[in-house]
C-alpha cells in the first residue's frame, strides 16, 4: 500500500490512524472550510475532500493523502466547534438528555482519484445541569471540538449511550476507512 498523508492538525486523528500501524505522515491544511451545503453528510464530504485536495496539490502526489471532517448534527442544525463558551453552553443545554448524530466524512485521494464518504454514529446525552455544563465549559475541553463536546474526555459522564463507531465521533471511523482502502 502507498505512503499515506493526513491532512489534519487534530492529534486525535493522529491517534487514531496509529491504531492501525499505518506508515503515515502529517500535513495540516490551512484551507478555508467554506461550503454551501446544508446537509450533514454532505458538509462533511466537502470539507473533508477541500482539505484533502489543498494537501495533495502541495504534494508530490506519491502518495495516498486523507482529509476528514466532523460535526454534530441535531435536529437539523449542524454544529462544528463553538464560537465561545456562550455558545458551549447553548450547545450543551440544547444536547441535554437528548440523541444527535455524530458525522464524519473522509476524503481519500490517491493518484489523482477522490473516493470519499462518510459514517453516521448516534450518541444520546443524559440529562446534564447548567452548573454540570458550567464546570465543563471551565475544563475548556470544548472549544476545539465539533458540537463542544469530546466524548473521549471529561463529557464521558454525559453518555447515556451510542449507536455506531465510536471512534466515528472521537474524528476518524477506522474501521470503515479501512474496509473502503480494502475495496
Ligand atoms: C464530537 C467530538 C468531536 N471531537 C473533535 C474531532 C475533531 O478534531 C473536531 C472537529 O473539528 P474538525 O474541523 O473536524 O477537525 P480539526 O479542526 O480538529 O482538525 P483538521 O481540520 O486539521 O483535521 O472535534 C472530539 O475530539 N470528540 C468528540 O466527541
Amino acid at each position: 500500500m502507498k505512503h499515506i498523508i493526513l491532512a489534519s492538525a487534530s492529534p486525535r486523528r493522529k491517534e487514531i490512524l496509529e491504531l492501525a500501524d499505518l506508515d503515515f505522515d502529517i500535513m495540516p491544511s490551512d484551507a478555508e472550510e467554506i461550503t454551501a451545503k446544508t446537509a450533514p453528510h454532505e458538509v462533511v464530504m466537502e470539507l473533508a475532500s477541500i482539505k484533502a485536495r489543498d494537501i495533495y496539490e502541495r504534494s508530490d502526489k506519491q502518495s495516498m493523502v486523507i482529509g476528514a471532517d466532523t460535526v454534530v448534527a441535531y435536529h437539523g442544525q449542524v454544529l462544528g466547534k463553538p464560537a465561545d463558551e456562550a455558545d458551549a453552553k447553548r450547545t450543551l443545554m440544547m444536547l441535554s438528555g437528548q440523541t444527535h448524530e455524530v458525522y464524519t466524512g473522509v476524503c481519500l485521494i490517491e493518484d489523482g482519484e477522490a473516493k470519499t464518504f462518510y459514517e453516521e454514529t448516534k450518541v444520546t446525552f443524559y440529562e446534564i445541569s447548567e452548573d454540570e455544563i458550567e464546570r465543563y465549559i471551565e475544563t475548556g475541553e470544548p472549544m476545539d471540538k465539533a458540537g463542544s463536546y469530546g466524548i473521549q474526555g471529561k463529557a464521558a459522564v454525559f453518555i447515556k449511550g451510542i449507536e455506531g463507531d465510536y471512534y466515528n465521533v472521537v474524528g476518524f471511523p477506522i474501521a470503515r476507512f479501512l474496509q473502503e482502502i480494502r475495496k
